[in-house]
């Protein structure tokens, strides 16, 4: 079965066993029931028949005693005959049966004729039945069927309650002759006929037209609600019921304990059926709440191990993260703020800068300086950072432990984790970068041939030099040079020969520098500038001067023979201005090349000086 549906069952257990409970509580009871009634009926049949058997005895012991009566009653002509033989007779009789009052005599006019005894009976002497009398109609009945009959009870008039057993007497010659009364007083009467019976156990009354006469009987109070009762006929008399109640005794005696142990053992089975059950269902259940328990402790164990697997892991991986950081080229650092911590650093931070973790550490709290000079305002432009919430390259200087500066390009990146600010910095020693830099800067303001600054330094320098004399109004001199017939000489030496010629006019321009600041370019081809910033015109024309003195010093032969001094030589036109807003650097170079297009139709090989200036 599976598992859902025996969770289902379990749930549905205890409902099921206090059903259980009661459906035996029920039938434990219906049994019970239904065995104390049979006992019951048992008893009450039993009590029946002991009731009729009662009833019986007491007719037969009324019947013996009035047969005696009658059989004196069949006697009666002896009365008017032989009167002291039946009065002997008469008299043997109530010594036989004291339950007689008396034996008496009525005659065919019902009056009372003859009494035996007497005495005690004075009080129904001549006494004469009257219509009214309540016997009357017993009186006639009797007379009319011939046969004895008993009265109900009535008062006698000789005190108490008392029945008459009425013999209607006829003659020989058969006519009637009134009636042989056998007068009872009831309870000397039914005291005889009952207490002769074995009914010690027994709670009895006798009962005439449901009013009780006579009770004898066990001195046990009434133990049921029910009774027996069977009719007793006495001398034609169908009035009286003798009714039996059951004693304690005797229901005791009818009934059995097979109810009670039926019922006892039934419950003990159910108590302990339903125990059994409830004990099973609590042994269901705390084995469920059990194998739960195993289950979460079995998933908590396997969850801890994968914890601790996880763990390992990642332990594993941050050393070896930790080695490859130890280990790379570039320094890493993290910084934790508020409060501002280095929350680590990896080794190449601490070695490469000659110190140990802990000196560096030390150092970075206490005197942060010494280990970058300008470390307080980068934290400041570090937290600056974090509202823009990016990432930043800076170009920093570190001092070394032995006091030589490292550049450090550091790029920082801003993280927020767990609600602290954290700042993840790579550092790279970029000194290498920083000469190529240089190198590449240096080369890209070089003219390859000559190796003097090119066009586009010379452009650059012209206009920073011109603004900063602007600012300082100081004339900026400018020489523009261009070589003389140098087609010509390409011509006939060759381009190779050009070159070597371009090289030393080169070195020897160089030459010609006497301040700081001075500056030779190639400006193109074969032409040259020359930048003097606080030059005025004089100056120009003598550095000029000095041009030509170390070009004829070279002594370059120049073979076309047009050229009058053989040599090779240059034409120079020289400007120079004090910047004002109205000039620009153009300005400079267009007076100077006027000025060298003036020596050049002026003859060559010589200088000259711009309208603005005084021409050599
Ligand atoms: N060898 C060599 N020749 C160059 C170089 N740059 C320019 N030239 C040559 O210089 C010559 C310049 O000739 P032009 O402009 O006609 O002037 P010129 O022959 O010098 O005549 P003038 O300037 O009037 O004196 C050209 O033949 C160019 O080829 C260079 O780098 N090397």
């Amino acid at each position: 079965m599976p598992a859902p549906a025996i969770e289902r069952y379990v749930k549905k257990l205890p409902a099921l066993i206090v059903v259980l409970c009661c459906a035996l509580a029920i039938a434990l009871f219906t049994t019970w029931r239904a065995l104390h009634l049979a006992e019951q009926q048992q008893a009450r049949a039993r009590l029946q028949l002991e009731s009729d058997a009662l009833a019986q005895q007491i007719e037969t012991h009324f019947k013996h005693q009035t047969d005696s009566l009658i059989r004196l009653a069949r006697r009666w002509p002896l009365h008017h005959a032989q009167r002291d033989l039946w009065n002997s007779d008469a008299e043997q009789l109530l010594r036989d049966y004291n339950s007689f009052q008396a034996i008496e005599w009525l005659d065919r006019h019902y009056r009372m004729q003859w009494i035996e005894p007497f005495k005690g009976n004075e009080a129904v002497a001549g006494f004469i039945y009257q219509p009214s009398h309540p016997n009357y109609p017993v009186i006639l009945e009797a007379k009319a069927s011939g046969q004895p009959h008993l009265s109900n009870s009535f008062q006698l008039a000789q005190g108490g309650l008392g029945l008459v057993y009425y013999i209607p007497q006829y003659l020989a010659n058969g006519e009637f002759d009134g009636f042989l009364l056998g007068i009872f007083r009831v309870e000397v009467l039914l005291n005889d006929l009952i207490n002769i019976l074995p009914s010690n156990h027994l709670n009895l009354r006798f009962m005439e037209n449901n009013q009780v006469l006579f009770s004898a009987g066990a001195a046990e109070l009434q133990a049921a609600d029910w009774s027996v009762s069977s009719q007793v006929s006495l001398g034609g008399n169908s009035n009286f019921r003798l009714t039996i109640y059951p004693t304690r005794h005797l229901l005791n005696d009818a009934t059995t304990q097979l109810p009670m142990v039926v019922t006892t053992a039934g419950s003990l089975i159910a108590l302990l059926l339903c125990s059994s059950l409830w004990l099973a269902f609590r042994g269901a259940q705390r084995s469920r709440q059990l194998s739960y328990s195993n289950r979460q402790l079995h998933a908590e164990i396997s969850r801890r191990q994968k914890t601790e697997e996880t763990l390992k892991h990642n332990q594993a991986r941050l050393k070896l993260i930790n080695d490859m950081t130890d280990h790379s080229h570039d320094a890493l650092f993290i910084i934790g703020l508020r409060p501002m911590e280095v929350v680590y650093l990896n080794r190449t931070c601490w070695q490469g800068l000659g110190y140990s973790e802990q000196e560096l550490r030390a150092l970075i709290q206490i005197a942060p300086r010494e280990v970058m000079p300008d470390a307080i305002k980068w934290l400041t432009e570090l937290r600056s950072m974090l509202h823009q919430q990016g990432n930043a390259i800076f170009q920093k200087r570190v001092v070394h432990h032995d006091g030589h500066t490292v550049p450090l390009e550091v790029s920082v990146r801003h993280l927020r984790r767990m609600g602290r600010d954290y700042l993840i910095c790579v550092g790279r020693n970029n000194s290498a970068q920083l000469q190529m830099a240089a190198h590449l800067q240096q080369l890209s303001h070089q003219d390859g041939l000559t190796g003097l600054f090119n066009r586009r330094y010379f452009d650059k320098t012209l206009i920073s030099e011109w603004r900063r004399l602007r600012r300082e109004q100081i004339p900026l001199g400018l020489l523009m040079l261009d070589v003389d017939y140098f087609k010509r000489f390409n011509d006939e030496l060759g381009h190779q020969a050009g070159d070597d010629a371009l090289q030393q006019l080169a070195t020897a321009l160089n030459s010609c520098l006497m301040r700081e600041g001075d500056c030779v370019c190639r400006y193109g081809g074969e032409e040259f500038a020359v930048i003097l910033p606080g030059a005025d015109g004089d100056r120009c024309l003598q550095a000029a001067r000095r041009v030509h003195e170390a070009v004829a010093k070279l002594g370059i032969r120049h073979p076309h023979t047009s050229v009058e001094s053989g040599l090779l030589t240059v034409s120079i036109g020289a400007a120079s201005l004090v910047p004002a807003p109205e000039w620009s650097p153009h300005d400079l170079i267009r007076q100077a090349d006027l000025a060298l297009y003036r020596a050049k139709t002026e003859g060559r090989n010589r200088s000259e000086l711009s309208d603005a200036n005084t021409t050599m």
